[in-house]
Parts: C-alpha cells; sequence; structure tokens
C-alpha cells in the first residue's frame, strides 16, 4: 500500500513538472531561437515522462499484489469468524446474504482500497498542489480555478448521499438473489417435483429485474454526477483562455506562462472528472465494509469462559439441572425446568410429540446452544467450565438431517477423528450398516457430491452415523438418525448400534418403538419439563400420555 502511494505521488509529481519545463522552453529557447537550449529542456521533458511511465509501471504491478493479499486476508478473517459464530447466528442469517459478503462486497473493498483510497489520496494532493502552482504562475486566473472547487464540492456532497443508498439496495439485493439461488440449488429435487420450475424461474426473474433496476438508476446517477464533474474544469478552462489571452495582449502575462497554465490546468481535469468515480466506489466499499462489519462484530455467544478447561474422560454421567431454554430473540420458552440424569454407559431414549424440544434439549449437551437458566453437568463439571474443543472432543453427535461435504466419503467420515485406521472406518462402517461405500467407483476415496446428493437419504444417514460412532466418543448424541432407513435395515442398524452403545453414555431421540428398544430408559418430554422417567414397558404400563405419543408418532411412520 506504501508502495501505490509513493509511486503515485512521484508519477503525479513527474507529470506537474511537464509544463513547468514547457513555461521555459516557450519563454527561453523558442522565444531566443536557441537550439541547443530546446534540446536540453526537452530531454528534459523526456526525462521527466520516463520516470513518470516507470513509477506507473510499478504501480500497476505492486497494486495487484498488495490489493488481492488484503481481499484474501479480510476473506480469511470472515471466515475465521463465522466458524466462531454460534448455530443461533446461523439460524438468523441466510447463507446468500454471507456468501454476497464473503465474495462480492469484499471485492468491492478491494477496488477501493487498491484504487479509489489511492487515487483519492492522490490526486487530492494533486489538486492542492496544482491550484497553489496556479496561483503563483498568475494568481487572478488562479483565483477562478480554486472558487470552482466551491461547485465542485456541492456536486459531490448531493452525489454521494444519494449514491450510499443505492450501493445499499444494490448489495442487499445481491444477497437476496445469492440465496435463491443457493435455495434452488439445495431444494431442485422438490422444485421439480411439485412442477414448480417455472414458478420458481419467474421469482427469480422478479429478483434480478429488481436487481437491474438497482443497478441502473445507480448508473444514473454516477453518469448525471459525472456530467456535472466534466462540466466544470471545461468552463473554467474557457474562462482561463479568454482571459489569459487578454492578459498577455495587455503584457501581463508571458505566452510561455500561458501556455504552462493552461497546461497544468489540464492536469486537474482527470482528478475532477475521477471524482464522481472515485466518491462512488467510496461509497459502495463504505456500504460494503458496513455489511461485513455487521458479521465481524457480532460476539460469538458460545464461547470459552475463563475458567474453562481441559478435562480427562470420565464415566460420563450427564445431568440436567433445572435446564431452561428459549431459542435466542425469541420468546418462547422451550425447555422449562428439565431435570434429567443420564448415569454412565446409559442410553437414554428422549420421546415428546412434535416440537416438543426434543432436538432442542440434545443440542444444549455439545454447546450448539447455551441453556438459559440451570446447568448442565458431564461427570459433575458444568458444560461451561469445559473447554470447548474439548467438550465437542467428548461429545459425537448424529443428527437427523444428515450434512455431508464435497470430499471423500473418507474424508467425510473422519471428521472427529482425523487420525482413524482404515480397521477403524471400517468398523463404524460396519455398525452403520454402510458397507455400500466399498462398492462406490472409488470406494472410500469416492468424492461425493455437493452435500453427498448423489447419495441416497438412507446412505447419507448411514455415513453421518458412522461418522459419529468412529470418533469413539465419550458421550453419543443421536438426534432421530435412523429415521430415513427402511425397516430391515434399521433393524441391522439398531443391532449393530446396540453393541456400541454398550459402553457409551447416549442421549437418544427416537420416534419409532423398534429404536426405543435401544434405550435403558426412556424420558418422556412434555410440556418443556421430564414428564416421566423410566423403561420402556414400565412407562407403557404407568404413563398413558406415553402411551399416546408413541401412537401418534408410529401411525405415520408406519404407514398405517
Ligand atoms: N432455530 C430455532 N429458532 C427458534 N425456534 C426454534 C428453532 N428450532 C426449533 N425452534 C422451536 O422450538 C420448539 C422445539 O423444537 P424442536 O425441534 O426441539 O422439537 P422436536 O421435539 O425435536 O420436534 P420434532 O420431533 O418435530 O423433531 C418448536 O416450537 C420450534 O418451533
Amino acid at each position: 500500500m506504501l508502495w501505490l502511494l509513493l509511486t503515485g505521488l512521484g508519477g503525479t509529481a513527474a507529470s506537474l513538472a511537464v509544463p513547468l519545463v514547457v513555461q521555459r522552453v516557450v519563454d527561453g529557447p523558442v522565444a531566443r531561437g536557441d537550439a541547443y537550449g530546446l534540446l536540453l529542456l526537452g530531454a528534459l521533458a523526456l526525462l521527466f515522462g520516463v520516470v513518470e511511465a516507470l513509477l506507473i509501471f510499478i504501480r500497476r504491478w505492486t497494486h495487484a499484489a498488495a490489493a488481492v493479499g488484503l481481499e484474501a486476508a479480510i476473506r480469511d478473517d470472515l471466515y475465521a469468524h463465522l466458524q466462531r459464530l454460534p448455530v443461533s447466528f446461523h439460524d438468523r442469517w441466510q447463507s446468500g446474504q454471507l456468501l454476497s459478503r464473503a465474495t462480492s462486497d469484499l471485492g468491492v473493498i478491494r477496488r477501493f482500497l487498491s484504487f479509489g483510497l489511492i487515487y483519492l489520496v492522490v490526486n487530492t494532493i494533486t489538486y492542492v498542489t496544482v491550484i497553489a502552482m496556479l496561483l503563483r504562475l498568475y494568481w487572478p486566473l488562479g483565483l477562478v480555478v480554486a472558487a470552482s472547487a466551491v461547485p465542485l464540492f456541492v456536486f459531490a456532497r448531493q452525489f454521494a448521499r444519494g449514491y450510499l443508498w443505492a450501493s445499499r439496495a444494490l448489495q442487499e439485493q445481491q444477497g437476496d438473489v445469492a440465496t435463491l439461488v443457493e435455495e434452488t440449488a439445495v431444494g431442485l429435487r422438490t422444485i421439480r417435483s411439485y412442477g414448480r420450475s417455472r414458478f420458481m424461474a419467474g421469482r427469480f426473474a422478479d429478483e434480478i429485474g429488481e436487481l437491474r433496476d438497482i443497478a441502473i438508476d445507480k448508473a444514473g446517477l454516477l453518469s448525471r454526477a459525472s456530467a456535472k464533474f466534466d462540466l466544470v474544469p471545461n468552463l473554467t478552462l474557457a474562462v482561463v483562455l479568454v482571459v489569459g489571452s487578454i492578459a498577455v495582449a495587455g503584457g501581463e502575462l508571458t505566452i510561455g506562462r500561458l501556455v504552462a497554465f493552461a497546461s497544468l490546468q489540464l492536469l486537474l481535469i482527470w482528478p475532477v472528472e475521477s471524482l464522481g468515480w472515485i466518491i462512488a466506489n467510496g461509497q459502495e466499499s463504505m456500504t460494503a465494509a458496513d455489511r461485513v462489519f455487521e458479521v465481524m462484530d457480532t460476539r460469538p455467544a458460545v464461547t470459552d469462559t475463563p475458567r474453562a478447561r481441559t478435562v480427562e474422560p470420565g464415566p460420563g454421567r450427564v445431568v440436567f439441572d433445572d435446564v431452561h431454554f428459549s431459542y435466542p430473540g425469541t420468546t418462547q420458552q422451550v425447555l422449562r425446568g428439565v431435570d434429567l440424569e443420564v448415569r454412565p454407559g446409559e442410553t437414554m431414549a428422549i420421546v415428546g410429540v412434535t416440537g416438543s424440544g426434543k432436538t432442542s434439549l440434545v443440542s444444549l449437551v455439545p454447546r450448539l446452544y447455551d441453556a438459559t437458566a440451570g446447568r448442565i453437568t458431564l461427570d459433575g463439571t458444568d458444560l461451561r467450565d469445559i473447554r470447548l474443543d474439548c467438550l465437542r472432543g467428548l461429545v459425537g453427535v448424529a443428527f437427523e438431517e444428515p450434512v455431508l461435504f464435497s470430499m471423500s466419503v473418507r474424508e467425510n467420515i473422519t471428521l472427529g477423528a482425523p487420525g482413524a485406521t482404515d480397521a477403524q472406518i471400517a468398523d463404524a462402517l460396519a455398525v452403520a450398516q454402510a458397507g455400500y461405500v466399498y462398492e462406490l467407483p472409488w470406494g472410500l476415496d469416492t468424492r461425493i457430491g455437493e452435500q453427498g446428493l448423489s447419495l441416497s437419504g438412507g446412505q447419507r444417514q448411514r455415513l453421518a452415523l458412522a461418522r459419529a460412532v468412529l470418533a469413539r466418543p465419550h458421550v453419543l448424541v443421536l438426534d432421530d438418525p435412523l429415521s430415513a432407513l427402511d425397516v430391515h435395515t434399521e433393524a441391522l442398524v439398531d443391532d449393530a448400534l446396540a453393541r456400541v452403545l454398550k459402553g457409551t453414555t447416549a442421549l437418544l431421540v427416537v420416534h419409532r418403538p423398534s429404536t426405543i428398544a435401544l434405550a435403558d430408559r426412556v424420558a418422556l418430554l412434555a410440556d418443556g419439563r421430564i414428564a416421566a422417567v423410566g423403561t420402556h414397558s414400565e412407562l407403557l404400563a404407568t404413563v398413558p400420555t406415553y402411551r399416546a405419543v408413541l401412537a401418534a408418532e408410529t401411525t405415520p411412520a408406519h404407514g398405517s
């Protein structure tokens, strides 16, 4: 950046020197008919020209590395920050808006840092220097040129205000379009199967149309402002030429001085003309920076407390102690005083009607969210007192919606256990009944498509289950991980899973009675509290609500 600035200033100084040489050429060698003097001054002008060209070359050469380097560094910070932000942040934000901030907004900022900002500094210094030189050459005309800054200032202010609004609108709209593209790509099957392709295309056309309209309005603002900016120096030049010629005729000014004056003034045309573009670029990057900082300034809500420490794996007792929970930014109390003890090595099934808060309850264990009141302990230590990376190493999770990344099968499975051997992977795959991966074209090294879309729902769930099991977690959280499996495969997985669950403390959100059989005990969640805890048969015999919940969950699952 320093190189950019120094070469920018050096180049401008060289170009400003040329008119002063011209003045001396006209008033000296040309007036006297001195050929040798002309050659000398001509060579000097050439030297300045060469120096300017060299500096421009260095500036262009260094600019890419500086600007692209800055952009990459900011993008890196933004991505790292997004990883630290809690799940609740991502619940609230459309991914397209994040995408446009990480891509197009950073591009706008880069353009400003590499061009706009440099030209703003260089052009301002050029402007002030030229005005000072003009005042020195012939002050009455110098004052005329200086006064032309007043209308420029007024136009610039008007333009800046209008443009700020338009830039923000354009960037928001770009985010909305990115969101729509992302949603369409992810939901393509649903859109196709409902025959809504044309409807979605129409919606996209509307959004794109709005983007186009804002962009055209914005371009209109810039072109109107540029025309005004253009007019001012050209009108001033006309005044200078007329008044200057009269002054030369009256003997107050030499021709050489007038030529130098006019040449210097021509050097002002570019800084003034570029003003519109620089302001536009500045306003765009200001709104882009605002948008990036909306993300950067969001403090991660789930973080390590100063007391947080690394703990050694203990027996694995998980205790919920009067746990209350509402999602950030909402008033609805999802959990209202949950008391539950999961004993070491025990598998506890969580059962409740749809929307009763089962997923919310188990999300608190790996601290995807923090309880709003009460506490959860692991072997007697409050979860908030365990370092996050340690806690997440101890707790393995598989959710109903399995997310697979655009990587090989092996990389997907070993996400939580990067050093796992092939034998360990084979064991995990066997538990999850996911042996089908060996039949894929490149076996474990097969790259699976975006979100594993080339696999079936059941296949994806089994991979996600293998991933959770492979990490040999101390506490396993399984949120209905078998919902997409057919009855036969589920039975096979259940058998294998039963062996894994034997030695592990587990929380299992389940709907189907067949999976409940895996659990040692069952907790019934109702009205944000644990209404009953016991073995499946105890609850069946003594708790009518339990029977009702299971009946309600079983009916659609078995399609009868
Ligand atoms: N990210 C979120 N932000 C705000 N509210 C949420 C969020 N996720 C869930 N909720 C609300 O919290 C309540 C409990 O949802 P949760 O997903 O925990 O229920 P569940 O028992 O797991 O349901 P299901 O059996 O259908 O999976 C619901 O009323 C839901 O609307």
